[in-house]
């Protein structure tokens, strides 16, 4: 270790003994986070947004200093917001760390894969999966707290990228819906199908009387109401994620090992479980372990 970098250290607070043990097993020198407010922040520019960024600059009184190796990725210094500003209110910018970039780009996401992203709450990767998607395939975001994927809902309606999206709040681990194929699109103009309560019509924030009726009814009898270790629960589909117009039996059904195998997902991103999801179509997964400043990949 550097002189610098070891009078660094000990002027930062002690890392706990568990981590400090993580970092010798992985052969990582824990000097590292003495740099960590030298390290830049990353954000990601809107593909398109090129013509603008003189004027993001001058907002954020810096320069964005483009990644070479990761396309639309720019790095700002570490003490600049970007929440504030406009660009990233009108959904131009968001952060995301160019380790979660690089962790995307190795899922090598084809036009017309159907991706399953396990774990994809706040959602700056489902955010960017989306934008390689662009109008192709679909994506499936899971997550197993409620209210974390509600914020992946809100990110995807601001950067307007949630067309071809549906969000599962449910266990990864055990997540087995299949992504919608041509053998269950019966097209989004069947309108036969529509409104019947029984079939996906254009996604709205408002709760179906049906559901509220049901929920008061769970409440009265003292049921438990139903939790994300249960059953999945749908929480947004975009308008062209190839639901409307389906069957919900037929979309929200569990799909066997069999089915998995033939019609399963493209590609799976694996933002933090332990175990994999039973179903993929083609063995892509990348692994992605977190820790407070590091990330491993295992593509
Ligand atoms: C580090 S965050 C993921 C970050 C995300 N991929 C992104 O790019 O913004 C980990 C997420 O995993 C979720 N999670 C943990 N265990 C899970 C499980 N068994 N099934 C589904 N989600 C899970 C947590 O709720 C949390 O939102």
């Amino acid at each position: 270790m550097a002189d610098d970098a070891r009078s660094a250290l000990a002027s930062l607070p002690p890392l706990p003994a568990a981590f400090l043990e993580f970092l010798r097993e992985n052969g990582l020198d824990p000097a590292m986070y003495s740099m960590a407010d030298t390290i830049p922040r990353y954000i990601r520019l809107k593909p398109g947004m090129e013509p603008q960024i003189p004027e993001i600059e001058s907002e954020l009184k810096c320069r964005l200093d483009k990644v070479s190796w990761l396309p639309d990725f720019y790095a700002i210094p570490p003490e600049v917001h970007i929440a504030g500003s406009k660009a990233y209110q009108q959904g131009k910018i968001y952060g995301i760390d160019a380790a979660s970039g690089a962790a995307i780009l190795a899922l090598d996401v084809k036009p017309g894969d159907h991706v399953l992203d396990l774990c994809a709450a706040p959602g700056a990767k489902l955010c960017m999966l989306a934008d390689m998607l662009g109008g192709t395939g679909s994506l499936t975001g899971v997550d197993v707290a409620k209210h974390r994927l509600a914020a992946c809902r809100t990110m995807l309606q601001k950067y307007s990228l949630g067309d071809r999206c549906r969000l599962f709040v449910a266990d990864g681990t055990s997540f087995s819906i299949l992504p919608v194929n041509s053998s269950l699109d019966s097209g989004e103009g069947s309108t036969d199908l529509k409104n019947n309560g029984n079939t996906f019509s254009e996604w709205t924030s408002k709760r179906s009387w049906k559901d509220r009726q049901k929920s008061k009814k769970a409440k009265i009898a003292g049921s438990p109401q139903p939790t994300s270790t249960s059953e999945p629960e749908l929480i947004y589909y975009g308008k062209h994620s190839g639901l409307i117009g389906l069957r919900k039996c037929d979309v929200l059904r569990p799909s066997d090992d069999d089915e998995a195998r033939s019609s399963g997902y493209d590609k799976v991103f694996h933002g933090n479980l332990k175990r994999y999801c039973p179903f993929l179509s083609s063995t892509v997964l990348t692994l992605v372990l977190l820790t407070t400043k590091l990330h491993i990949y295992i593509v």
